[in-house]
């Protein structure tokens, strides 16, 4: 374990932090996205890395001495946040187009700037890393889409199986090992397979003294991204991708060169965006075991996709004789490699277009529906009762017509830009700022594959 740093000196320095260079552009809620619809779309997309990978390897970079280079950053505010997290807790962190450097071993704070954390869910995760390198950690409870009450109980228990004390104070978690020695290892069972607390404990175990076992984990692709960027950094993990964990714990991590793994929400996003406009496109790169759950829906609704590629899709649902039908289908979101409850929203807005009843269930985020009401400014029919959805669908994807909407969240605003690309007239979506948290250029993508779409700021959006 690197000397431990003593909290009570070491608080983050006030945001903004000057020594932050990652990206140029700084998007804010108040940006507000038009389209005039309908949409035909055509041509190829790029699909860039992952956001949620990008969030958990930028943690993971905390573990490892020396110098990491990532490849494949996604230009978001949230990848921005994080780089200011590192920033805040004094790691160098530098960009380069999608490429970021990072050097932690000059950490000398081991509270993160608590305004950012609050802004994502993925700055939360620093806490295994710190705690595992530096002996202490304390941060404030994370922010992230506002789609449930997202506790963090699970993080706090598991860490505490690892030997460390934890508490909760003051809206942040307080966590610090026993005696100033390691993190030990230990046996912890997941109540429910958490992609965060598994990343989480996961970077944690790398440094711990032994072997430990973490059962009932998540076994979505970013936890195997993670487990390869660690594996690479020195660590030995076994078993990622399936629902228990090995990991033997190493002194020390080094520096490595990665490539995030491309966007599978970012993807599927896409092909949804060629359904809802009976479109055909282009999608790479993609790895289509990411996505099997919604391609299969989609063939099932009758869109035909098939690999044009090593790593492309394409998707097809044109039709000759003008708007083609597709029939619905029933969703109940799950963890990997269940339905994303990531693509639920998106898959919504394509369903109020597909003939007859279709049924939607979120299993994962209790409050996760607030597209319903914006959808149906646009003329969708859609019984919502807690977080189960009806939807009547309409036999034509023109059969929406634009409204003034509200982006609420990240997902829910992709299912609103999908419904206006489908809708007949123009649609304006206010707080958009939200899907720029996860969806690098989606105007410029968009408009690539000839959507009329624009983007248009207020004063307060910035260039950094
Ligand atoms: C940054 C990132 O990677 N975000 C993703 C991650 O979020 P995140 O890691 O937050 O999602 P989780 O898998 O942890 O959450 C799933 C469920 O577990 C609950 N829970 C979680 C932790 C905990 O300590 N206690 C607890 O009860 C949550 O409230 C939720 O109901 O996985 C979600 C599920 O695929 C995705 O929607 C998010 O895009
Ligand atoms: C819920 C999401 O992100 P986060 O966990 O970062 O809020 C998402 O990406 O859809």
């Amino acid at each position: 374990m690197d000397k431990p740093l003593t909290l009570l000196n070491h608080i983050a320095p006030s945001f903004p932090v000057p020594t932050l260079h990652l990206h140029d552009q700084v998007q804010t809620l108040d940006q507000k996205l038009t389209i005039n619809g309908p949409s035909k779309l055509s041509g190829h997309v790029h699909i860039s890395g992952s956001k949620n990978s990008s969030l958990a390897i930028l943690a993971a970079t905390l573990c490892c001495s020396g110098t990491t280079k990532l490849r494949d950053v996604p230009n978001l505010s949230d990848t921005r946040a994080m780089g200011s997290i590192l920033s805040s807790l004094s790691a160098e962190v530098e960009v380069s187009g999608d490429e970021v450097l990072i050097n932690a071993d000059g950490v000398s704070c081991v509270e993160p700037c608590r305004d950012r954390v609050k802004e994502i869910r993925g700055g939360f995760f620093v806490i295994g890393p710190l705690l595992a390198r530096f002996g202490e950690a304390a941060v404030a409870l994370p922010g992230g889409c506002d789609i449930g009450s997202r506790p963090v109980d699970l993080f706090m228990r598991g860490l505490r199986a690892l030997g460390a004390i934890v508490e909760l104070r003051d809206g942040k978690v307080e966590a610090r090992v026993r005696n100033g020695r390691r993190l030990v290892a230990g046996k912890f069972r997941l109540d429910y397979p958490s992609v965060g607390a598994t990343e989480t404990l996961m970077m944690a175990a790398c440094l711990a003294d032994g072997v430990t076992i973490l059962s009932n984990v998540a076994k979505e692709p970013e936890v195997i991204d993670l487990a390869h960027f660690l594996n690479n950094s020195g660590a030995h993990i076994e078993g990622a991708g399936s629902s228990k964990i090995r990991i033997l714990g190493q002194s020390q991590l080094h520096g490595t060169e990665c490539t995030i793994t491309p966007d599978r929400i970012e993807a599927g996003t896409f092909l949804l965006a060629a359904a809802i406009t009976r479109s055909c496109i282009n999608i790479s790169p993609v790895f289509p075991s990411h996505i099997s759950s919604l391609v299969h829906k989609l063939q099932t609704a009758g869109c035909r996709i098939r690999r044009s590629g090593r790593d492309s899709l394409e998707v097809s649902a044109v039709c000759e004789n003008g708007d083609r039908v597709f029939r619905g289908f029933n969703v109940t979101t799950s963890p990997f490699p269940g339905f994303p409850t990531d693509l639920q929203p998106q898959t919504m807005a394509l369903l109020t277009t597909c003939n007859g009843l279709s049924r939607v269930e979120e299993s994962v985020f209790e409050r996760r529906m607030t597209h319903v009401q914006e959808l149906q400014k646009l003329g969708a029919r859609i019984d919502l009762s807690g977080s189960r959805a009806l939807i009547y669908g309409k036999e034509k994807a023109s059969a929406l017509v634009g409204s003034e909407l509200t982006a609420m969240d990240l997902r829910g605003g992709a299912a609103l830009v999908l419904a206006g690309l489908a809708a007949e007239g123009r649609t304006e979506i206010s707080a958009a700022g939200h899907i720029y948290r996860g969806y690098e250029d989606i105007d410029r993508k968009l408009a690539g594959l000839g959507a009329d779409i624009q983007i248009s700021s207020s004063t307060a959006s910035v260039l950094a």
